[in-house]
């Protein structure tokens, strides 16, 4: 059982943007991507979930992606993208149960389980309040929460999150991280995209580092978070303690 991408690649005419990657997510574990602007990030997510032309192959619980229909892919997995724009002033509660879209659910009649999980991914992320708000009126904090209880709620065993905690302010950051680990813990399996290394640092199992489209170093974040990656990726001093990450001036 995991999410598993090989060696993925994706070109745009001369443009290398992600080269031989192999990535995987086990279930219960939450992976921070990371690496500089650029780097293939979202290039290797997108790939990952059939958006972006590639090479290589995604295998999910066993399944290839492929061959998977895209009511058994919303199934699977949840994607937050990095721009999430909200076209319209939809209900906060009618937003979070766009989650359960693939499941047939109309998001304003919903009933047993649909409601249910609903109901749940509004708890988890703390939204009770703004349950019946139009989502335009949610402060960015609150927005980011409501992109993350859309894909909660869709009760997929992978997540893949694309710069869900940057706009948003230190304990905010904490709280959306937070909400991922819980996910993790609940037995869940996901990606996050993170230009904060003290975030990643903090709450994730693993590292996928990237630079210029290609893997740099993988495994436990403990390990692999040293100060040297970090000059070599990002060409900067760093310290990296106990307590975290310090980028050095
Ligand atoms: N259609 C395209 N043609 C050429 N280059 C492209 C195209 N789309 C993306 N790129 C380039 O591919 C590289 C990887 O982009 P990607 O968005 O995957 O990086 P990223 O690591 O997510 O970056 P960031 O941290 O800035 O969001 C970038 O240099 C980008 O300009």
């Amino acid at each position: 059982m995991a999410l598993r991408m090989k060696n993925i690649a994706v070109r745009k005419a001369a443009a290398v943007l992600v080269e031989d990657v192999d990535f995987t997510v086990d279930p219960g574990r939450l992976v921070a991507i990371i690496g500089p602007n650029g780097a293939g990030k979202t290039s290797l997510l997108r790939a990952g979930i059939g958006l972006e032309d590639h090479r290589g192959s995604v295998s999910v619980d066993g399944a290839d992606w492929a061959s998977l229909s895209p009511t058994e892919r919303a199934r699977k997995i949840s994607y937050l993208p990095q721009k999430r724009p909200l076209a319209w002033p939809l209900k906060v509660r009618d937003i979070v149960a766009l989650g359960r879209f693939a499941y047939g659910a109309a998001p304003r009649s919903l009933a047993g389980t649909d409601a249910r999980a609903v109901d749940a991914a509004i708890a988890s992320c703390s939204l009770e309040p703004f349950a019946d708000r139009a989502a335009d009126t949610l402060s960015g904090g609150e927005e980011a929460r409501l992109h993350c209880a859309r894909a909660f709620a869709a009760e997929t065993p992978y997540i893949l999150a694309d710069e869900p905690a940057t706009s948003l302010d230190p304990y905010h950051q904490r709280q959306v991280m937070k909400l991922f680990k819980g996910y993790t813990e609940r037995g869940g399996g996901a990606a996050v995209v993170l230009h904060d290394m003290g975030l990643a640092a903090h709450y994730a199992d693993d590292l996928l580092v990237l630079k210029q489209g290609r893997v740099v170093a993988e495994g436990p974040t403990a390990s692999t978070l040293t100060a040297d990656l970090i000059e070599d990726v990002y060409g900067v001093k760093a310290r990296v303690t106990d307590d975290g990450v310090t980028v050095l001036p």
